[in-house]
């Protein structure tokens, strides 16, 4: 797991670096043990309880709020100062952290980042405009950012027919949310029944509810510390680098977000839990067919743009191929010896994307004589569009045609128990890590300040945007609807 955490640590945010990584109850089985952030520890000084809670939550705007509790702590302690877990039942939403002489009551956050969907067919257009205003998506040179939005509406409107027709075809709108929402009740009761009760937030980067929205929440409640789960297995600039980026300019520029102590857990495709739990979906998947050691495992990644990997050092790919590898291998240690294939989907606009394409392999595959193909979508966590239209009515239509005869796919992980364990364990670990964000600005903001800069760039932005909007590749772009 990559967890990324920030400079300028306060001394208290270290308490809780000493060691949560446990499962403390005594209606469980207790194990404790150092985590990662270790390093982090306090020995001498700390105690830190655990409470074990129930709790009465309400959602409001698809966030889950923090509930009312009932509280005794039992404390538990070290009596060589080394780390260790302790638990009770609580009165507060929270983790008390006790140092030497002051005591501070711990609220702990998780927010889920996510991509978010339209929820009706009104909402597409608007929704494809957030996502394609994302400089995270279209990438254009500094110069021409002005130019995002126009260019957002532009496409927005161009795409949104055929977007709304996939969106039809699921039902009027994306299950995203309703999906999001569930894995987040079942994080935090996974959270509650390892002794760790936590507020969880969803936070979407281009729908309801907006990440913005949700970091609001978080500071209402006055979360103390917090781990940010982006639902993204491998890291895209794309997807996760995107909401970050959002997060933290939201963070740096308010007193209390920017001290709160955070840990990002950037990727999390290597863990053994979620690698165990995808080869149980596909090892599931493969006895229906009749001759199961026959079957193409077919795995569809959504692709990203060439240049992300090639110009902007995107790990996304390495990580693809790596946790298909890991995968892989799990499957092998069971005996299962399949031959597999990885292929990129969902393709939009006229530059090159990571190839191969899944719709090319697809064809390929048919006429080289493959008659049983077993889809696994490996990029995302919960059923959506590219799953519901893509795969299962176009890629499924195409590879029939195409010759192959027995046709399956597994579903997306959603709230499989134990994926939503191995989440809550990715939670539990991250969080000795969490120290506050930066405030500083970086350089280049400096200089969007500058209002001579700035005119001098409108100028000759303008200029060469016009250019390039009516350069012919956009032009053929627009014709041939690759938008
Ligand atoms: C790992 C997952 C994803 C990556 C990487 C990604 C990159 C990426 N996507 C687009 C364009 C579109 N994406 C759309 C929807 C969409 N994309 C993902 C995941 C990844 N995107 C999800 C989960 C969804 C939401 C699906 C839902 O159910 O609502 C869409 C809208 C749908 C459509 O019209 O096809 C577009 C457009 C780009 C350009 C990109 C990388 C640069
Ligand atoms: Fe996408």
């Amino acid at each position: 797991m990559s967890a990324t955490s920030y400079s300028g640590v306060v001394s208290q945010t270290k308490l809780l670096g000493s060691n949560l990584n446990c499962s403390t109850h005594r209606r469980f089985p207790t194990t404790c043990r150092l985590s990662e952030g270790s390093q982090d520890l306090e020995k001498s000084t700390s105690r830190v309880f655990l409470s074990s809670c129930s709790s009465t939550s309400d959602r409001k705007n698809g966030m889950l709020l923090g509930g009312s509790h009932h509280c005794s702590p039992i404390e538990k302690r070290n009596p060589v100062g080394q780390t260790f877990c302790s638990l009770g039942v609580c009165t507060h939403s929270g983790v008390d952290v006790e140092s030497n002489s002051h005591a501070t009551e711990e609220r702990v956050g998780v927010l889920l980042l996510n991509l978010g969907g339209p929820d009706t067919l009104d909402d597409v257009q608007p929704f494809l405009f957030n996502l394609f205003a994302d400089p995270d998506i279209i990438r254009l040179p500094r110069l021409f950012r002005f130019l995002q939005k126009p260019l957002a509406k532009l496409i927005s409107v161009s795409r949104a027919p055929k977007s709304k027709e996939g969106y039809a075809s699921i039902g009027g709108g994306s299950p995203l949310r309703k999906i999001t929402d569930e894995q987040a009740d079942a994080l935090k009761m996974a959270l509650e029944a390892k002794n760790m009760p936590v507020n969880v937030y969803v936070g979407m980067r281009y729908w309801y509810p907006f990440t913005e929205e949700a970091i609001q929440q978080i500071k209402r409640d006055r979360i103390t510390r917090l781990v940010v789960l982006p639902l993204y297995p491998q890291f895209s600039i794309s997807t996760t680098g995107s909401s970050i980026r959002v997060m933290q300019n939201i963070f740096r520029e308010d007193a209390y977000l920017s001290r709160l102590p955070v840990s990002i857990i950037k990727s999390w495709y290597q863990r053994e839990g979620y690698i165990k739990s995808m080869a149980d979906l596909i090892e599931k998947e493969l006895t229906i067919f009749s001759k199961p050691e026959e079957v193409m495992i077919f795995f569809s990644a959504h692709g990203v743009p060439v240049s992300y990997v090639e110009n902007a050092g995107d790990p996304y790919k390495d990580q693809m191929e790596e946790c298909i590898y890991l995968i892989m291998q799990e499957l092998k240690a069971r005996g299962t010896f399949n031959e597999h294939t990885l292929a990129f989907q969902s393709r939009v606009g006229p530059v090159q994307w990571l190839k191969p394409y899944t719709d090319e392999v697809l064809v390929e595959l048919g006429q080289k004589g493959v008659k049983s193909l077993l889809a696994v979508p490996v990029s995302f966590v919960s059923e959506h569009i590219e799953t519901l239209e893509e795969i299962d009515m176009e890629y499924k239509e195409l590879a029939l045609e195409s010759g192959i005869e027995n046709w399956g796919r597994v579903p997306a992980l959603g709230c499989t128990s134990s994926f939503i364990m191995d989440l809550a364990d990715a939670v539990i670990e991250a969080l000795p890590s969490a120290t506050a964000m930066s405030t500083s600005r970086n350089t280049s903001e400096a200089v969007d300040q500058d209002p001579m800069r700035y005119v001098i760039k409108m100028f000759f932005g303008s200029i060469l945007a016009f250019v390039m909007l009516l350069s012919p590749k956009m032009l053929v772009a627009f014709r041939n609807k690759l938008f």
